[in-house]
């Protein structure tokens, strides 16, 4: 049976109102809206996510939230919990962006508080993990990710209900314009290396995304490698032609 891959694109601080809009209306509008060949997902900024959710009742689209803190309300100035995020329509938390980590002190130990206040309202937990470039060069990787997926999933209740909890493996030096994108074998190895992780943590599979640097020209290669289970895109699908291209590609090729 072809796999039904996981599809979606973070818009990390961008877009109006208007671009916003636009985005939602098309691809409400199109073949990948019933969710059937793909679970796409869109994951606006916070200001966003109550008009997006709404633009996609009617789909199978999942509208996230970039970031949610670990408590479910109080004293903590800027942040946005799980219960309002889930209010404001998002059914889905992307939680340890490198980003994140890297400018806003997001440690694996928060990492782990988030998945679990994410599960705790019903939401998708989208984890991601990753190795810096000096993690890289040192010959870390596979330490690193041993580490964060250790500590992001040591939270979670995982006899309460089904928790769904996707992890999207984003070397940290392929993401964004002045990232490398990374080989694709490199990523199957990696992502076997996680998926082992998964056994021997949880003691379950979980859907392994790829993010960094995804284009319509590594894509298919990347999703039809073992052990990939999905794209996590950033610029090539800010438009939402480009996420269907490439949601079009890649299902055609798993087909
Ligand atoms: O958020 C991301 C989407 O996976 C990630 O940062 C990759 O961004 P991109 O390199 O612009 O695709």
């Amino acid at each position: 049976m072809a796999k039904r891959p996981w599809i979606g694109t973070n818009w990390k601080m961008n877009k109006t109102f208007v671009e916003a809009d636009e985005f939602a209306r098309i691809v409400a509008g199109s073949d990948f809206a019933d969710g059937a060949k793909a679970q796409l997902f869109a994951i606006p900024s916070f200001p966003a996510i109550s008009r997006v959710a709404e633009a996609l009742k009617e789909t199978k689209v999942l509208v996230g939230a970039q970031n949610i803190h670990w408590e479910d309300a109080g004293q903590f100035t800027g942040e946005v919990s799980a219960v309002q995020a889930r209010d404001a329509g998002a059914r889905l938390a992307l939680i340890g962006h490198s980003e994140r980590r890297e400018m806003f002190g997001e440690t694996d130990e928060t990492v782990a508080l988030k998945a679990a206040a994410a599960l705790r309202q019903g939401l998708v937990a989208l984890v991601c993990i990753g190795d810096t470039r000096d993690e890289f060069d040192a010959g870390r990787t596979a330490e690193v990710l041993k580490r964060q997926t250790e500590i992001a999933l040591s939270k979670i209740d995982w006899t309460a209900g089904e928790p769904t909890v996707v992890v999207a493996y984003e070397p940290v030096w392929s993401i964004g314009v002045r990232g490398t994108p990374a080989e694709p074998g490199f990523v199957e190895e990696q992502h076997g290396r996680i998926k082992q992780l998964f056994g021997s943590v949880v003691g379950r599979d979980l859907p392994l995304l790829y993010g960094g640097s995804v284009n319509p020209g590594n894509a298919v290669d990347l999703a039809t490698r073992e052990g990939i289970d999905g794209l996590f895109i950033g610029r090539s699908a800010w438009d939402a032609n480009g996420l269907l291209a490439i949601a079009r590609d890649v299902t055609d090729a798993l087909a």
